[in-house]
This record gives structure tokens, sequence and C-alpha cells, in this order.
């Protein structure tokens, strides 16, 4: 009996090896792309070695093999993903109807959605899913932004605090965090209040759960992956017994929907100002969502919006340290800048602090590629470059926006470089998505958070710069606190900042 459990598991990992193998050959047998570059090592073991490799290096190769013109391609774990950068191709692959390059087919793939946010059944062709998050975050969401602030502010303020108590307290009031733990829980927060408004946003046990999701989200999908379709509904069963955040968010959210919802039809209970209120308004325009269908795009959205803000937030808060000049200038701007009325400008409205976080995206992205879309039908581009069904094509993101022809001296981090001197004012906003700045993604697509992302940073760059002491705990390169995963840059368990309140707080606008 003893001996029968490893038996099982090398039988187990043989069947998988096999399996794993046999997609890679067929794989490669199909891969014939006209006018792409392909980079991986010749002989099936070499290709084997390439996917693996793809998993732990994927930024470096991408910024070591990045042509401004032709396509190169990477085998991945899956199917080979189709890097493009030159302008035709960016443009083509943006305006590409939904039914032939799919974001939502391909992020269907990633996330393993149907097994992570409550059984949702995505369509690949999504235009009815997209138009309703278009209308909540991009519309809705972007003209409450003014009225949302002062709580985002308070909360921002209390999160911080609370964090700080439940850090490492070290000598002279100094306190040692872990900057993405910091950084998530700050978001994580702030996001409750938008999403759901302020009783649930108080509560700590949800907070805690909103707050573990998008990990949970990110492991089951990551595992799910590597295993085939058919026992992937067994092994996901198996996982919530470890990953169990989404079903117990879905059920701290159903009764808010579902009382929402009642107070919509019944025209009773307070007026709402939150996402969930957002989407019943949104949905009813096209025949009233369920509950549940609210709840499950919810899930969707929730994962979007904390992942990326709080990584974003990370590298700010590296950037920040690393230039302290324009720090100490980005303070003085956001407690003295005031309009010709002698009004304190809004915090959208510092050119500086707008600048800073565009070059922070810029030059540290916390992903090597964006727009990623898979091809439901065979797409050729204009010169002739082909894409067959099942292709992921995408933009070299990281590559791209250091690219000298784009931007000059790429490699050194200008604070100013995205503002006009002369006149002291923004150039290009951090918010914009341009052919040269696809952080956000490009055409119909590009990130509906967006406005509120770049609000929610600028809040949260502006309390910690006016109210708090921020050095990195532990020196070294950059790189030694990040690695990366897949296509993702990621900061380490080594990315960690001691923080403390200022003697004396100049105060924020
Ligand atoms: C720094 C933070 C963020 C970054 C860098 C970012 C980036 C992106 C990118 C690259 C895409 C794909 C665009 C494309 O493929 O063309 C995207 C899509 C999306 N993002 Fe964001 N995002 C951020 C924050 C947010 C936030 C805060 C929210 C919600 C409040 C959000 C909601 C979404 C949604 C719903 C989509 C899918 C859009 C669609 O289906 O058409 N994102 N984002």
């Amino acid at each position: 009996m003893a001996s029968s459990s490893p038996t099982i598991g090398l039988c187990l990992i043989t069947m998988w090896l096999g399996w794993r193998l046999r997609l890679i050959i067929q794989y490669s047998q199909e891969f014939r792309r006209k006018r792409v570059t392909v980079v991986e090592y010749p002989s099936w073991l070499g290709r084997f070695v390439s996917r693996v490799r793809y998993l732990f290096k994927c930024p470096g190769i991408l910024l070591q093999c990045y042509d401004s013109e032709y396509p190169i391609a990477l085998p991945t774990p899956g199917p080979y993903f189709i890097h493009v950068s030159s302008k035709t191709h960016i443009e083509e692959l943006s305006q590409a109807p939904e039914d032939t390059l799919s974001l939502h087919a391909f992020s269907k793939d990633l996330l393993q959605a149907k097994y992570t946010m409550d059984g949702i059944e995505f369509d690949d062709n999504m235009s009815e899913n997209g138009a309703v998050h278009s209308r909540v975050l991009g519309v809705l969401l972007k003209i409450h932004l003014d009225d949302l602030q002062p709580s985002l502010r308070a909360t921002i303020s209390a999160a911080t605090a609370q964090c700080l108590d439940a850090g490492s307290h070290l000598a002279h009031d100094w306190t040692e965090v872990n900057s993405f733990d910091f950084a998530t829980r700050i978001v994580t927060h702030a996001n409750a209040v938008v999403f759901f408004g302020a009783q649930l946003a108080s509560d700590p046990a949800f907070i805690d759960v909103a707050m573990r999701y998008p990990n949970d989200l990110f492991l089951t999908a990551e595992l799910l992956r590597f295993l085939p379709q058919s026992i992937r509904p067994y092994a996901a069963r198996a996982l919530k017994r470890s990953f169990s955040t989404p079903e117990t968010l879905v059920a701290y959210l159903m009764p808010l929907v579902e009382r929402r919802l009642e107070e919509t039809h019944t025209g009773g209970g307070q007026q709402h100002r939150d996402l969930v209120q957002f989407f019943i308004d949104s949905s009813r325009r096209k025949g009233v969502w369920s509950a549940h269908r609210i709840v499950q795009v919810i899930l969707g959205v929730w994962f979007a919006s904390v992942h990326q803000p709080a990584l974003t937030l990370v590298s700010i808060l590296d950037d920040l340290h690393a230039q302290p000049e324009a720090s100490r200038i980005i303070r003085d701007e956001i407690s003295t800048m005031t309009d010709e009325h002698n009004v304190p400008v809004h915090v959208d409205q510092l050119p500086l602090l707008d600048s800073f976080l565009k070059e922070s995206a810029r030059l540290h992205p916390s992903d090597s590629i964006t727009a990623r879309r898979k091809a439901i039908k065979p797409f050729t581009f204009s010169d002739g470059t082909r894409l067959e069904k099942n292709d992921v094509v995408c933009i070299s993101l990281e590559a791209l926006m250091k690219d000298q022809r784009h931007y000059a001296h790429s490699q050194f981090f200008d604070a100013y470089r995205h503002m006009n001197t002369d006149s002291m004012t923004s150039q290009s906003r951090f918010s914009e998505p341009s052919q040269n700045f696809p952080l956000w993604g490009l055409g119909r697509h590009a990130c509906p958070g967006r406005h509120y992302a770049s609000r929610l940073l600028k809040l949260i760059v502006a309390h910690l710069i006016s109210e708090y002491d921020i050095e990195m705990a532990g020196e070294g390169e950059r790189q030694s606190r990040f690695f990366s995963w897949r296509t993702s840059i990621l900061p380490s368990s080594a990315c960690r900042i001691r923080i403390r309140k200022k003697a004396v707080s100049p105060g924020a606008n």
C-alpha cells in the first residue's frame, strides 16, 4: 500500500509529460507563418526547452529579439504567441473585428473563467458585455470620479494607517512592509468602496476575501492551463478546497446585488453611486441581467481592477525612491500649485505627477506585452503576414516603449518627458492610450478602467508622498527585486519598503 502512491504519481506525471509532448509536436508541425521570425531552439528537446524558458524568461527574450518591423513568434506551453511592433500591424490588430481576433476568447483561456468566475460562460464575440463594461467603467465611473474622490481619499488614508499598524515596526518610527502586499491592500480598500459602497467595504472579513481573490484566481487558472481540457472540471473541483475565495466572494455579493435589483425594480431605497448600481442600471438597457450574471461580470472586473494597479503602484514607489529630486518637486507641486483664482489644483491636473506616472509605466510596465488577441479564424495583415486559427497575436509592449525610435534616450528615466517644459503643461497624458504608449491596450478594447486607475494611483501617490517618508528596504539593482512569470514582470518578496509618518505634514490638496 505504501508504494502505491509514488507509483500512481509517477504514472500521472508520465501521462502529463506525454500529453505535453504530443501538443508540442502538434503545434510545431503546424507552425509555418509567412514573414514571422520564430525564436526557438531546433530539435524536439530544444522546442521543449524553449517552452519552459518562456515561462521564466519571456520579457528578456522579447527585449533581446525585438524588431520594429517584423513580427516574432515565441513558443509557449500553449499556442505560439506572435508579437507585432510595426505601426501598420498594430493598427490592423487593434481594428480587426472581434469575431476574427478576439480578446475575450484569449481571456477565457487565460483566466479559465468557467472555473474561476463562478461558472461564467464567455462567448468568443462578447460585444454585449463589452458595451456594458465600456459604459459602466468608461462613462459612468469616469463621470462620477470627482464625487467619489472624497471617500477615496478617506479610504486611502485609513487603509495606509491600518497597513502600517500591521507591519514590522523598526527604530525611529519606521515600519517595514512588503511593497506588493501594501499596494494590494490599499487598492483593495479603495476599489471596494467604489465597487460595492461604504457598508460592505468596511467589513474586514470581506476585504480579506476580496484581496485574496485575484491571487487565488491567478493560481487556479495557471494550474488548470497545464492540464488537458477533459480533466479540468475535476481538477477545478479539487482546487476549490485550497482556493475558495470565488465562492465566498459570491456568497457576499449575491445578497447585495439581489437587494439592489429589488430596490431598483420597486423604486425604493436610497440612491447608490457605486459599480454594482452602475452595472444594474446599464444592463437594464440590455433586458435586465440576473443577479448571478451581474456578480459573475463583477468578479472579472474586480480581478482587472486590483492586480494591475497594485503592480503599477509598486513600480511607482520604486521609481519615486530612485528619483529623489523629481519626488521632491512632485511633493511641492501637490502642496503649492494653485490656479488663477488661487484655488489648489485638482490632483488630476498636476502635470509633473501625471508625467512621472507615465514615465514609470513606460520604463517599468508590469507586463511585457499588451492587446492580446486569439485568432478565431485565419487573419492576413495587409503586408501578407498571416495568422492561423488559434494563434495568439499581441504587441511587444515593453520593447516598443523602450525603442529609441519612439523615445529619445529611451533607457533614461526623464520625469518631464511627457510635459511641455516651456509652458509646464501636459504634452500627453498617462491615461491616454496611443501607438507609442499602448499600456492600456488599443482600439475598442482599450482599458475602460484607465481613467479610474489613473485617478486612484494619483490619489495614493499624493497621499503617501505628502504624509509619509518612504525608503526602499535593502539596496540592490531593480532587477534583483523583480522576477518574471510568462509575460508578467512581478515584484519578488525582496521588494519591501520602510515607511513612517512625516514629522511635519505639508498637507495635500
Ligand atoms: C494600471 C492599471 C491598469 C492597466 C495597466 C490596465 C491594462 C489593461 C489592458 C492592457 C487591457 C486590454 C486592452 C486590449 O487588449 O486592447 C485592459 C482591459 C480591461 N481593463 Fe484594465 N488596466 C488597468 C486597470 C483597470 C481597472 C482599475 C479596471 C476596472 C476598474 C480595469 C478594467 C478592465 C476591463 C473590464 C478590461 C476589458 C475590456 C474589454 O473587455 O473590452 N482595468 N486593461
